[in-house]
Formats: structure tokens, C-alpha cells, sequence
């Protein structure tokens, strides 16, 4: 069995998995003012753990049972995709935070520590932190600003490892664009399998359901500098308060989608602006694959909304194939990335060699 491990900001989503088959999965809620105690996230590395092994308790799961423990890996140093060992050196680099506090930090710690009490290994799958962007993509426009690789890394290349196994082929032997359309939209041309460009969720791209994407720079500048703004109040607009909710109120495409239903004529202007975002992405990245694509895939929770789909295709659907799998499963997603080492379907990554340091 395959233990999966993946911390979010207020809860720790837990699954155990026998081959492909999940057994159990549950998210625990952790109470807020519990983890308001804690300064640092990994702080909180006792109170989660002690939640986890009450979980596997509660649920007749025996660590002994285990093969492997599978962590969401959190923000550490640009690295190639793919399944790291969990070592020393990336242990380190969590609980520093190298590229920033993350409540997944805590995910490659916390399956480390299971995993060495039981005598396995542990593991994490392509996070967030996935950089293989070619030279040209890190030039911004201005010297002191490098372009940065922050991507939705798990679930594109999970839905990128589904559709090449729909048409009888592997990543390695396509040309994709992948757009993960979550709470962050992520738009990226996958080469052979390798993500080589994307907007970063956070700051560039379409507008997603909360948050802006890339905004007229003119403009954001003389925001910044009115003295109305401070810089966390700037940055909120930016990804928790921008985009739908900024105009509609609301970061919850189904009710956008029950409002136009309504008649709502802004609700529809500002869905079908954000398609249409969207649609230009696409076909940005379309010119990084010189126009050389055999899908193009769309993903995430707002990817179920058919009226954008249709938007959207008809922007795009010049450009190749329009493929919808809507969703997301992280926890699939990351015991499928397990297995693929275990089967030696997939060569397992040491950190420290793929990120150039000193183990
Ligand atoms: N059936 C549906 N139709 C339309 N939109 C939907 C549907 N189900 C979920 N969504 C929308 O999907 C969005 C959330 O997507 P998802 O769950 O993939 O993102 P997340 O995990 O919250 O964020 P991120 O992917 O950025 O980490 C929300 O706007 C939600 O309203
Ligand atoms: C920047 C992409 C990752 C995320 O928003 O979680």
C-alpha cells in the first residue's frame, strides 16, 4: 500500500492506495486557531503528524503494511518534472522554505519521517517549483525581472500521461498545450514532455477565478505608487481577490455560470472574458511549439463548464485537437507518479544531482 500525503493551508487531504486502487481518502480539517499557534508552517510538522497517525489508526492502516509514502512537494528550487527520493538535502530546503513558506513544504517532511520508521522510502511528484522553460522563455523585458517557472506541474502532467495513454503513446511523443483551469489557471506547451513555457498562475496569463493574471503594466505601476495601496493589499488584489471575484464578487465559476443562466449581461461579458484570455494563451503557446500540436487539453475544476468550453474551442480548435478532462486528483495523480518509479516506468530523480547541489 501507498500512503499519499498532501497539506493544504487549513486541512491535510489523506489517501492510502493498493496499485491504482484507492482504499481510503479523506481530507481532515484542521481547526484554524489551532494552526494560528504555529509560526512557521513547519511548526505545525507535530500537529499534523499527530493527526495523520490517528487517521491511519482510525482506519486500520498499518504502517508496517506501507511500500511508500508520497508527499505533495512544496516550493524548493527550480527542478526538472518528475519522482524525487526525498534525501537530506531536500529536507533542508523545505524547512527553510527555499523559494518561499508553503503548506505542502510540509508534505516531503512529513512522508519522510513515516516512511524511515518503516524502512521505505519516500517520495515526492512534480511540484509546483517544475522548471524546464528553454533560455528564451526567462527574458522578460527587463533585466533586473527574470521570467519564472511556478506551474500546476502535477495535474497538467498527470492529464498529459491520461491523454497519451488515450491515444496509445507517451509524453515523450507529443506535442501538448495543457491549460489547467483551477482557483490559478496555468497555460503550458509541453515539448516531448517537458513543460517549456507558462504564464505563472500567480502573475502573468489570463485572468483565473481569483486571481488577475497579467494586467497593463503602465497602469499597475502608477496603482502601486498612489499611496492608496499597501503591498500586501496589492498583493491580495493580485491572487486572492482579482479576476471573477474582483468583478463579480465570487471565485465560484458554477454560480458565474447560474447568473448568466439568470440574464446576467456582465457576469456573461467578464465569463467569456476570461475564456477568451484563455484562448489567447492557448495560442501564444501554440508559437512556442511552432504550431507543431497534437492536443490541446484542458483541465482543472472550471474546464466542466461546457458553455466555456464551446467559448473556447471555437477560438482555438484551428489550432489542433480540443480535448476536455475536466478536474483535478492530486492524490491519483501523485501515487500514479509512485508507481511509475516502482514499475521503472519513469527514472527515479535524486534532487541534489538534478538541481545541481552538493548532497
Ligand atoms: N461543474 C463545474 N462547472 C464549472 N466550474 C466548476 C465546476 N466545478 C468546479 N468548478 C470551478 O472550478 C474552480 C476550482 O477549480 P479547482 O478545484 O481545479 O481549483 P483549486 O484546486 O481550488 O485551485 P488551483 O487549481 O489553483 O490549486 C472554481 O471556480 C469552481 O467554481
Ligand atoms: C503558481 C501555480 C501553483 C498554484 O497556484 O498553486
Amino acid at each position: 500500500m501507498i500512503l499519499v500525503i498532501n497539506p493544504g493551508s487549513t486541512s491535510t487531504k489523506l489517501a492510502v492506495f493498493k496499485g491504482t486502487e484507492k482504499i481510503v481518502q479523506e481530507n481532515i480539517d484542521h481547526n484554524v486557531e489551532a494552526l494560528s499557534r504555529f509560526e512557521k508552517i513547519t511548526d505545525q510538522y507535530a500537529y499534523r503528524m499527530e493527526a495523520i497517525m490517528g487517521w491511519l489508526k482510525a482506519n486500520h492502516i498499518k504502517p508496517a503494511d506501507l511500500i511508500a509514502v508520497v508527499g505533495r512537494g512544496g516550493l524548493l528550487r527550480s527542478m526538472p518534472s518528475g519522482t524525487y527520493l526525498v534525501t537530506e538535502k531536500m529536507l533542508d530546503d523545505l524547512r527553510i522554505g527555499i523559494q518561499g513558506e508553503h503548506a505542502s513544504n510540509l508534505g516531503g517532511i512529513i512522508a519522510h519521517a513515516i516512511a524511515t520508521d518503516q524502512g521505505i522510502k519516500a517520495y515526492i511528484v512534480d511540484p509546483v517549483a517544475v522548471d524546464e522553460f528553454e533560455p528564451v522563455a526567462r527574458i522578460s523585458g527587463m533585466p533586473e525581472i527574470e521570467r519564472r517557472s511556478l506551474v500546476h506541474a502535477l495535474n497538467i502532467r498527470a492529464i498529459a500521461h491520461s491523454y497519451a495513454e488515450d491515444v496509445g503513446k507517451k509524453i515523450d511523443d507529443l506535442n501538448l498545450i495543457v491549460a489547467h483551469l483551477g482557483g490559478g489557471i496555468s497555460i503550458a506547451p509541453m515539448k516531448k514532455g517537458k513543460i517549456i513555457d507558462v504564464n505563472n498562475a500567480n502573475e502573468m496569463g489570463p485572468f483565473s477565478p481569483e486571481r488577475t493574471g497579467s494586467l497593463p503594466v503602465g497602469d499597475l505601476v502608477k496603482m502601486c505608487f498612489s499611496g492608496n495601496y499597501t503591498f500586501s493589499e496589492m498583493k491580495k488584489k493580485m491572487r486572492g481577490t482579482g479576476g471573477l471575484t474582483g468583478y463579480l464578487g465570487t471565485n465560484d465559476a458554477r454560480a458565474v455560470i447560474e447568473r448568466i443562466e439568470q440574464g446576467d449581461q456582465k457576469a456573461k461579458l467578464v465569463f467569456e472574458a476570461m475564456g477568451y484570455q484563455i484562448a489567447k494563451e492557448i495560442g501564444a503557446m501554440a508559437t512556442v511549439l511552432s504550431g507543431e500540436i497534437d492536443a490541446i487539453v484542458m483541465t482543472g475544476g472550471v474546464a466542466y463548464s461546457d458553455y466555456l468550453m464551446a467559448f473556447i474551442e471555437d477560438h482555438v480548435s484551428f489550432i489542433a485537437p480540443f480535448i476536455v478532462k475536466p478536474g483535478e486528483d492530486e492524490m491519483k495523480a501523485l501515487n500514479l507518479g509512485t508507481l511509475r518509479v516502482l514499475n521503472g516506468e519513469d527514472r527515479l530523480k535524486i534532487y541534489e544531482e538534478e538541481v545541481g547541489i552538493d548532497g
